[in-house]
């Protein structure tokens, strides 16, 4: 090559390294300025990594966000990266009923990656019109008044869970799940017969439960619609044979013109109050059974009220449950202390809104952690304190009544609230009212070392054990024998 063609070369790449420099150097000035306008009224959170996102710290989140409120203060935004939108955590209530609740109409919508259920169980199902139609069908199941119809088979539910654990309490983990899983099928699909707890279909609902990406993998997704299919025909079946006894699927087959949900809807729609339902209900009843057995000064005010109202030669029935002040007291004492989802639910958001001076973008993730909004300050005193009385108040006649000023977050926000709570109260009550309940020495409920917290949950790792002595001594005659669950 003569000099004046390599001089020409040289040139030429050096003309094409200029340009690339420069478009990199717009990109980078563009994608800076795009980022510094968008973020510029986020609210605050911890610095994200040189991929504009912030690794958000695994298993206990809410303790991590405890800590974080104090640098950034109730509303944290943990971004994600440059193009994806931030998750919102906030920890205190009056911006989150002023977001969540006040606002529900644009904050009522859930995340899009959660394809389980391929959308079709209210739990994970976008706002629309399709959300609406569910949402009334699981209402006719799940309102008040329903909840009080299934008195009697939540009752019989109960006596079989007391039964087991009079059996063998070391297992009394898996039988609190028996049961809340037993009150939701009986509901749903009209189940007659108790459920053991080592009834292979419900280690399979079980297995489901924990791993819920099982609804998008081909095959798990599959089976599942499968088991729910065939149950809600089973139910139909008896229905054309005219001995079907009142249920969910019953129902929702009667009135399939009116709420227009498919078979398949259907079945999702059943399923997902199982996952909704059962490990949350048996976790509760797992942190009612914890604070029970670590606080014997309020158990022994919970026994007082008892022998008073219930007395000792009948189990206690739901329909006690208005007379006894103290024991409805130590259940949302319990909600608050060991909140069962304690770093709350995602709900999206739909459209850009103000808080607090802060913008929240559309699609952002909104988490109400009900973990620190139980701990807020401004609502609750003395916070590590179990303390039943907070919740108590005296009336004109001298007698003791639940404060009507205050508040929990345990069933969540909005349009998305807990329907199932009417059903899941009642279940805490009816353990705390049949045993005294204490530690065993054997096995202490300890203090986590990593947290300084009592561990938490059905899925502690801690084997710790807990001994039940009936209320009545007589408790096992006055169980009887096993029940049916609905009638024959
Ligand atoms: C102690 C037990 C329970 C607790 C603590 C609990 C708590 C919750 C919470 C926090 C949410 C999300 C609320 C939000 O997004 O703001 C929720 C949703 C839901 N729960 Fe419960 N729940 C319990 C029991 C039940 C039961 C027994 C059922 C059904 C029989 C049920 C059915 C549902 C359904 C269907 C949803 C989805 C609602 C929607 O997205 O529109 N839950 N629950």
């Amino acid at each position: 090559m003569s000099a004046l063609g390599l001089f020409a070369a040289v040139a030429s790449s050096y003309k094409v390294f200029i340009g690339l420099a420069t478009v990199l150097f717009l990109a980078v000035s563009f994608l800076r300025i795009y980022l510094s306008y968008k973020y510029a009224r986020l609210p605050p959170g911890p610095p994200p990594d040189w991929k504009g996102k912030y690794v958000e710290p695994r298993g206990r989140s809410w303790l991590a966000l405890e800590q974080m409120q104090h640098e950034y203060g109730p509303i944290i935004a943990i971004r994600n990266g440059p193009f994806q939108p931030p998750n919102i955590y906030i920890t205190r209530a009056e911006p989150v009923l002023e977001l969540l609740e006040k606002r529900g109409a644009t904050t009522g919508d859930r995340p899009s990656n959660y394809v389980a259920s391929q959308g079709m169980g209210l739990l994970f199902a976008r706002y629309g019109d399709k959300f609406r139609r569910l949402r009334k069908a699981v209402h006719q199941l799940l309102m008040p008044k329903m909840a009080e119809s299934y008195g009697p088979l939540s009752e019989r539910a109960a006596r079989n869970m007391l039964r087991d654990i009079l059996d063998d309490s070391t297992n009394f983990k898996d039988i609190f799940h028996t049961y809340a899983s037993s009150v939701i099928n009986s509901m749903t699909f009209a189940k007659r017969n108790k459920t053991h707890y080592s009834d292979p279909s419900l280690v399979q609902a079980l297995a489901w439960n924990r791993e819920l990406v099982v609804a998008v993998t081909p095959g798990g997704y599959k089976r599942q619609l499968q088991d729910y299919l065939d149950k809600i025909r089973g139910v139909q079946q008896e229905m054309l044979e005219g001995q079907a006894p009142p249920s969910f699927v019953k129902y929702m087959t009667e009135k399939q013109d009116e709420y227009g949900l498919t078979q398949e809807e259907l079945a999702w729609l059943s399923g997902s109050l199982y996952h909704a339902g059962s490990d949350t209900a048996a976790v509760t009843i797992n942190h009612g059974l914890l604070a029970a057995a670590k606080r014997p000064a309020a158990q022994i005010k919970v026994k007082a009220e008892l022998d008073m109202v219930v007395g000792n030669d009948r189990t206690p029935s739901f329909d006690d449950l208005p007379n006894l002040p103290y024991l409805n007291a130590f259940i949302r004492e319990v909600y608050r202390w060991r909140s069962p989802n304690p770093r709350g639910f995602p709900h999206r958001m739909m459209q850009d809104e103000e808080l607090n001076d802060y913008i929240i973008p559309k699609d952002s993730l909104v988490y109400g952690v009900h973990w620190c909004l139980h701990r807020d300050p401004s609502l609750f005193d003395d916070v590590d304190t179990f303390k039943p009385e907070r919740w108590l108040e005296t009336d004109e006649k001298g007698e003791l009544r639940l404060r009507q000023d205050m508040q929990h977050f345990t069933w969540g926000f909005g349009r998305r609230n807990c329907p199932g709570l009417h059903i899941a109260e009642r279940s805490i009550f009816i353990n705390l009212a049949a045993f005294d309940l204490s530690e065993d020495p054997s096995a202490p409920i300890n203090t986590d070392p990593a947290t300084g917290y009592i561990p938490a949950g059905i899925c502690s790792p801690y084997p710790y054990k807990v001994v039940f002595r009936p209320r009545q001594p007589d408790l096992e005659n006055i169980l009887g024998g096993e029940e049916l669950l609905i009638d024959e």
